[in-house]
């Protein structure tokens, strides 16, 4: 089976041809203003101009989006999927999904088996799901985001776990680690931000490049 992967918090022209030309399913841009990734719905549309209907599925990441924050992205970026990194519901989830018209991908973070479990109840409503870390609180600096900070957590959690959602893992992966992140998780599908990064919200393109090659051998 071939691992998918995801490259997210992209910010420059240059990470996304890098991204798109290594072989990547998705490329992810953040809005959510405390991130060092964050970038403006119209920004994210000219980024995502040169690769659109090019094979590569845009995502548009976001924490608790508001309709107001939805209809924007639907106006400019025009995403194919919404990941949802905050703790919205179910209701809310098909809500999104319903307004958008594309599909969602929930995120949940994770630091136990039940964790794990939650996606159970958004079977119907998610298209695909996100494994991340748990953030460790009250710490400052990126461990005070939802995502993106560079944690980690037990990747056996996923092992034999089946969802009638395909399924990410994310949460502190990188080039030199990512190989056997699959081999305990048996996910299909990754997802990188730090990892790829040689500063908060500074994408490295040989890193993107050197991710995107390790995951082709995983
Ligand atoms: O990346 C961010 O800054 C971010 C901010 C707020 C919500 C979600 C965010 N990222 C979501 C992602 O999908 C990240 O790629 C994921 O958390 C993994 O990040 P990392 O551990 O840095 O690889």
């Amino acid at each position: 089976m071939t691992t998918k992967a995801k490259i997210c918090g992209l910010s420059t022209p240059e990470t996304v041809k890098t991204a798109f030309d290594g072989g990547a399913a998705y490329l992810g841009f953040v809005f959510f203003a405390r991130s060092p990734r964050n970038v403006e719905p119209e920004t994210a549309q000219r980024l995502v101009e040169p690769v659109r209907g090019r094979g590569v599925a845009t995502v548009a990441v976001t924490v608790d989006p508001d309709d107001a924050l939805v209809d924007r992205l639907m106006a400019t970026m025009r995403p194919d999927l919404i990941q949802v990194h905050g703790k919205e519901t179910p209701t809310r989830v098909r809500e999104i999904a319903q307004r958008s018209g594309v599909g969602v991908i929930k995120a949940f973070s994770v630091s136990t088996a039940a964790d794990v479990d939650q996606a159970l109840a958004y079977e119907t409503v998610a298209e695909q799901f996100l494994f991340d870390a748990r953030p460790v609180e009250g710490q400052g600096g990126t461990s005070s985001l939802p995502g993106g900070t560079g944690a980690r957590f037990d990747w056996s959690l996923l092992e034999g776990r089946r969802f009638s959602r395909p399924h990410f893992l994310a949460g502190g992966l990188d080039p030199w680690n990512v190989g056997a992140a699959v081999a305990a998780s048996g996910a299909p599908l990754v997802d990188v931000s730090s990892g790829v990064e040689r500063g908060p919200g500074l994408k490295d393109p040989a890193l993107i490049t050197a991710f995107l090659d390790a995951v082709k051998r995983a």
